[in-house]
């Protein structure tokens, strides 16, 4: 016998719900089969199209699309989740991100904050996957909420296998350039601008240009096999534009009020030779320059959480290995107070050094002065955030698709003792993955 085909059974259930329309936030569910949720996503005309993967292994997969509800400031997006929590019952998911400088978030069609509850998810977890349309009845008439969800249903199309990544030719161009940087590097670590500022994160723009780019989730779904200890993520607000990454980096996780967050800096490169490989590790680990840019990092997240947590704890410094680059890494865990809340936390915790500077405000007035392309989203918050748990990462290893060019984005710690030269080095292993992926390694 033929079970039903998902989209009627959510149809079915759609219908049963009118004659009992409920407040709140509802969540209809039904199990259905899967290959590939990105190319789910690829072949869908509602927008926007989002996918997530947190780090974790065995971390749920995400694919949404539409839109419920969205959020263009923190203090809706919390007060929303207080109202729904409020009423009780199942509580729902917001996917979305923040642009490294909020107030001047520097990319058309993407806000300095955005965060939605999407209308269509499909998720993969260990056991299956599901598919799941969501409504709201507190705030909205029920008629017009549900004829909403029953168009975008209508609209659903079945999964396609993903495009090929055909090679393109690009041309490529590095803003700032390496003389530029050079200046740059220099101008930070000037004694006397050291003696105020010890760490500033300077970042370089690659831009490839091209007549056609490859499809985004093709691109996304290649990259991420080689990104593991990775959230995967990406995000089309518009068609024909998207932003994709594969981040190393947690921002917080967040479960109940227990609080995970890391100082992820310094960086080495990756050598074939298992031997060499942890030489240089070993080396990283030692070493002074890439010790501090992890020590500011930690230090500033230990100053951030100590007003709104107890039992802060940090683990020993340790080595992540990615397929390109190594880092340094420091655990730290924390109980949160009762009333702190995650609009709280992403108005203090970013941008930590990793991706700033130290002090905050100085490292960002420099930033702002000197860099002369936008960041946008890059180094920004990308991730999940519920009532009961949030995961995000600090959006680095990323890249925007749009329709002519590729865009791709590297940033290094400067604090004493960095080399112009060492630093731009950095910069290339950090785009290694995506750029041979695009046939430029
Ligand atoms: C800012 C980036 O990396 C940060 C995270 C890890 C290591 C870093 C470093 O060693 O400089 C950076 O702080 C980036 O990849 O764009
Ligand atoms: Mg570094």
């Amino acid at each position: 016998m033929q079970s039903t085909h998902p989209i009627e059974a959510l149809k079915h259930q759609l219908d049963t719900l009118c004659e009992t329309a409920s407040k709140g936030f509802i969540r209809l569910s039904t199990p259905c089969q899967v290959e590939s949720l990105m190319g789910w996503l690829n072949v869908q005309s509602v927008y926007p199209r989002l996918y997530w993967r947190a780090r974790d292994a065995g971390a749920i997969e995400y694919a949404a699309l539409g839109v419920v509800k969205a959020f263009d400031s923190l203090g809706g997006l919390q007060a929303d989740l207080a109202a729904l929590a409020d009423i009780g019952g199942e509580q729902p998911d917001y996917f979305g991100g923040m642009a490294f400088d909020p107030v001047t978030p520097g990319w058309q069609h993407f806000p300095g904050c955005h965060f939605l509850l999407p209308r269509i998810e499909l998720r993969r977890h260990q056991t299956g996957a599901t598919l799941s349309l969501n409504l709201r009845f507190d705030d909205r008439c029920p008629e017009a909420e549900i004829a909403q969800a029953r168009a975008c249903l209508a609209a659903l199309e079945e999964e396609q296998p993903l495009p090929c990544l055909l090679p393109h030719v690009y041309q490529r161009e590095d803003r700032p350039s390496q003389k530029e940087w050079a200046a740059s590097v220099a101008q930070v670590t000037n004694p006397d601008h050291l003696g105020h500022t010890p760490k500033v994160v300077l970042s370089r723009e690659t831009c490839l240009t091209t007549r056609e780019t490859p499809n985004p989730w093709a691109l996304l779904a290649r990259w991420q096999v080689g990104a593991t200890d990775c959230f995967h993520f990406g995000i089309q607000l518009t068609p024909h534009e998207a932003f994709i990454g594969c981040p190393p980096e947690r921002l917080y996780k967040r479960e109940g009020r227990h609080l995970m967050t890391e100082a992820l800096a310094g960086t080495t490169h990756r050598v074939r030779d298992a031997q060499q490989d942890q030489a240089l590790a070993d080396e990283l680990l030692a070493d002074k320059k890439n010790s501090l840019e992890n020590q500011c990092v930690y230090q500033q997240l230990l100053t951030q959480l100590e007003p709104h947590s107890s039992q802060v704890n940090m683990g020993e410094a340790h080595i992540v290995k990615l397929r390109s680059v190594q880092h340094i890494r420091r655990l730290i865990h924390a109980e949160l107070h009762s009333d702190v809340t995650d609009q709280q936390l992403l108005s203090v915790l970013p941008p930590t050094p990793a991706v700033g500077g130290v002090p905050r405000e100085s490292a960002l007035a420099f930033i702002r002065q000197h860099e002369r392309h936008r960041r946008g989203w890059y180094a920004g918050v990308f991730g999940s955030i519920s009532h009961a748990n949030s995961d995000l990462s600090v959006a680095i290893r990323c890249a925007h698709v749009g329709p002519e060019a590729i865009r791709l984005y590297a940033g290094a710690g400067i604090v004493a003792g960095s080399q112009p030269d060492e630093e731009w080095r950095e910069l290339d292993t950090k785009i290694a993955d995506i750029m041979s992926l695009l046939g430029m390694g």
